[in-house]
């Protein structure tokens, strides 16, 4: 059986069957160190599935750094150290790596988080894996699951952005990759956030993907799709080329802002409420879709 009849949740489902015990799925592991939890992450980025050869490898390099904090950021955290892997074909100039450097460390010297070293080797693509390490108080982290009946539901940001720098990219109009690319880790909010707020995830494979992460035995996010604030650029593109609205804002991911629960808003705008009553909802219908899995085919058909 092919990776791709699974699908990405099926096949981390058999890792944990194969280890014979299941963690609970959250944006970092946190461990208990007495007066404090520690919060570690790693997340790869790789040639193809994330970016290309021929992009800019600055952005690049903010990106990286942007995805793998914003797990720490999810969780309430503050970052302390950062660790990367890198794997670079022969071919390459070593121009894209100094681009790439100065770029993940623009965002780490944004918070302070010192570069502490990691690995390097030949590879057929380029490919970058992180190891993010942070803290947060015992009374502020912030888990996915953590949602209680009556919350309100917010989010930070814009959601389609990426999306539609997407499809502009795949037809042909090269500056959408800077979209893709621009993103920045909502450390700072996460921070104020879990002063009151006990649930959060970050927004990497869409707002779909939070209805189905957050959700506990009982409730779950009820979301007006009407409320949503979208990226102007997500109506032009979903125009332009035809692509459902609903896809853009809430199928495709890569935003990494923050969605959270909260009995009063502290960032960002309403999109729902805490209810027994789960999904994207517009104009009484129930949206379609998971968010983004790698492995699908959703993606080549688009
Ligand atoms: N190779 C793996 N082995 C075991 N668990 C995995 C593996 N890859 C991912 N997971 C788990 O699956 C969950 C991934 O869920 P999800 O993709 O929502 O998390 P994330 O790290 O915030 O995402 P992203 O990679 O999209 O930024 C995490 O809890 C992670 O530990
Ligand atoms: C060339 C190219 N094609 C597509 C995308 C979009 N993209 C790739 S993975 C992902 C979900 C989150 O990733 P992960 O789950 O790995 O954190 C998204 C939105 C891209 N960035 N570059
Ligand atoms: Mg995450």
């Amino acid at each position: 059986m092919n990776l791709s009849s699974l699908g990405e949740r099926e096949v981390i489902d058999r890792i944990w069957e194969i280890v014979g015990k299941k963690e609970n799925y959250d944006d970092c592991v946190y461990l208990d160190r007495g007066n404090y939890y520690q919060l570690i992450t790693t997340d790869f980025v790789g040639e193809g599935t994330h970016f290309m050869d021929n992009w800019n490898a600055r952005k690049i390099g903010r990106f990286f750094a942007t995805i793998n904090l914003s797990d720490i950021a999810a969780m309430g955290g503050e970052p302390e150290i950062f660790m990367a892997s890198m794997f670079f074909p022969k071919r390459m100039d070593l121009g894209f790596l100094e681009d790439f450097m100065k770029g993940m460390l623009e965002i780490l010297n944004d918070f302070n988080v010192p570069y502490k070293g990691g690995d390097l080797k030949e590879s057929r693509i380029i490919g970058f894996s992180g190891i993010a390490i942070g803290k947060v108080e015992k009374e502020r982290i912030m888990l996915r699951n953590a949602i209680n009946k009556g919350e309100g539901v917010y989010i930070t940001g814009e959601l389609g952005k990426q999306a539609a720098g997407y499809f502009l990219w795949k037809n042909g109009i090269e500056e959408g990759a800077d979209y893709i690319l621009d993103v920045y880790p909502r450390i700072r909010e996460g921070r104020e956030i879990s002063k009151i707020a006990r649930a959060c995830m970050d927004l990497s494979d869409g707002l779909a993907s939070a209805v189905v992460f957050m959700r506990n035995a009982n409730y779950g996010l009820d979301i007006d799709f009407n409320s949503l604030p979208i990226h102007k650029l997500a109506y032009e593109v979903s125009e332009d080329y035809d692509i459902p609205l609903e896809y853009l804002a809430t199928g495709f991911g890569g935003e990494y802002e923050l969605v959270y629960t909260s009995p009063k808003k502290i960032f960002g705008k309403e999109i729902g409420v805490v209810d027994e009553e789960i999904g994207i909802w517009k104009d009484g219908n129930k949206i379609k879709g998971e968010g983004y899995a790698h492995f699908s085919k959703a993606l080549d058909k688009a």
